[in-house]
Parts: C-alpha cells; structure tokens; sequence
C-alpha cells in the first residue's frame, strides 16, 4: 500500500502557541487539497525555541494538542506526525512528537533522545528514554527528532527494528544546511528506507533556519525538497521499492554484528 506524505514546512512564531496552532490548522487544510496519508510537521511548532518560558507555555500532558490533532485526523481521515511540541509533564517539559492516525485514534508518541546542547535544550528540556516504532497504512515507521540524525545507531536500531519509513521533524539552522542534507541521504542510504523530513523555515532571536524539507528513497535519491520559505512538498512512498532495495543489497542480512560492540 503506497503512502502519499505532506510535509509541511512552516515559519513559528516565537513563544506564541495559539497563533502557531491556528497557522498550523490552517496550513495543514491547504494541504488537503492534494490528499494525503499523511501531514507531516516541524519541530516545536507550539512555542518555538522561547526555552526560558516554557514553564508558562508548554501544552500542560499535550492535552491541548492531542485534542486539536485527534479531531482533525478524524474530521480530515488523515494521519499526523505530528512534529513535536513542548509539553509540560511532572518531570519537566518534554520535546515530544505525536502520532495520530486516519480515524483521529492516538498512535504513538515519542520524546526527543539526544538533546542539543548548542541550542541550550540541555538546561530547559528532559530526554526521552524510549525508542519510537509505529504503523500506519501497514506501513513500519519510525519518527525522531531534528540532532537525532546525528547518530546513526538510534536511527539503526529502528531500521534494524523494521521500520521502513523514518520521518524526522525538526529546527535546524541554516548556517548547517549541508549537514542536514548529507545526513539524511546517508540515513536513507545506509538504511535502504525512505526519510521524510520536515523543518521549519524562518528566524527566530537566535538562528535562522534552513527550511529544505526532503523526501529521500531508499536509494538516497531526493524526491522532492522545499525551498528556505514556507513550503509543502509531497510525494508517495512505497514500502516495496524499500523491500526491493533491501534484496538487492543485503545490508540487514550482511550485518556482522558481532564485531560491533
Ligand atoms: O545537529 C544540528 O546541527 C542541529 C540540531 C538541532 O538544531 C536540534 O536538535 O534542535
């Protein structure tokens, strides 16, 4: 069953969740008009990077936005991975993306591993501590979060899980943009798996971002990337072209995974 993903790259205004939510719900209502499986969103799209407020900001347990997510996945009959957002929790605020499916059914969500010290996430955010596998349309997925990409092994150990699809949402800043593009080919590559990864475009106090939303496949090549400005770029996935990939050259099978500790 093929997939048709939307990725919805969007500016955020800074510290200001109602504002975003309605670009947000409104953006996503554009996108329909091309009829996607699935919507696809940035990173933090509920305050930002505004870290020193968060306490005031973040969703209180993402009631707010399981709400606003759950019923326009069933109103629409879209699925949403749901970039992230801040979410406040008895332990702190969480960087946390949420899985809504077709019926407005709750998937799955997952809290942001490796946090970015460089962007101060280290003093304002708590990790996750949980790997992050879901399906939709039959399909395995997986979604992390924006430096996530950084490390290889996080991103294997879903892979190596099945997951035929990974989507990566994130913040990523301009002055990186060769990094974000390099990376994600080579996740696609070394994992014979299709990448959908959705940033954000515009500023904020302290960076600008680098937008270039891509669609990989499992071959490594680009299907489609936005530009730096507001953005929706689309494409259909299949899982047996990930299937074909995979018996053409073994990579999962070749594994020697004992030489690897
Ligand atoms: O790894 C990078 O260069 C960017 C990471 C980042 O911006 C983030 O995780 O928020």
């Amino acid at each position: 069953m093929s997939l048709k993903v939307a990725c919805i790259q969007i500016d955020i205004a800074f510290g200001n969740p109602k504002k975003n939510r309605t670009h947000v719900e409104e953006k996503m209502k554009e996108a329909l008009v091309n009829q996607p499986d699935v919507l696809v969103l940035p990173e933090l799209w509920n305050t930002g990077y505004d870290l020193t407020r968060l306490d005031d900001i973040a969703d209180e347990n993402g009631d707010e936005t399981k709400a606003f997510l759950s019923s326009f996945a069933k109103l629409h009959g879209v699925s949403i991975v749901a970039g992230s957002v801040a979410k406040k929790t008895e332990k702190g605020v969480t960087n946390t993306m949420y899985v809504f499916d077709k019926s407005g059914e709750y998937v799955s969500e997952y809290s942001k591993l490796h946090l970015f010290k460089l962007m101060d996430e280290h003093l304002y955010l708590q990790s996750g501590d949980q790997k992050h596998l879901f399906t939709l349309d039959n399909t395995l997925c997986s979604g992390v979060i924006c430096y996530d990409i950084r490390f290889p092994e996080w991103i294997r150990v879903h892979t190596s899980a099945g997951a035929e699809v990974v989507f990566v949402v994130a913040q990523w800043p301009l002055p990186r943009l060769a990094h974000w593009k390099a990376l994600l080919i080579s996740r696609a590559i070394e994992n014979q798996c299709y990448v959908v990864a959705c940033n954000r475009s515009g500023t904020d106090p302290a960076n600008t971002f680098a937008g270039h939303s891509l669609i990989i496949d499992p071959w490594g090549e680009i299907l489609a990337e936005a530009g730096t400005e507001e953005e929706t770029i689309f494409s259909t996935l299949d899982p047996v072209k990930v299937r074909d990939v995979r018996k053409q050259i073994p990579v999962f099978l070749d594994r020697r995974t004992e030489f690897y500790q």
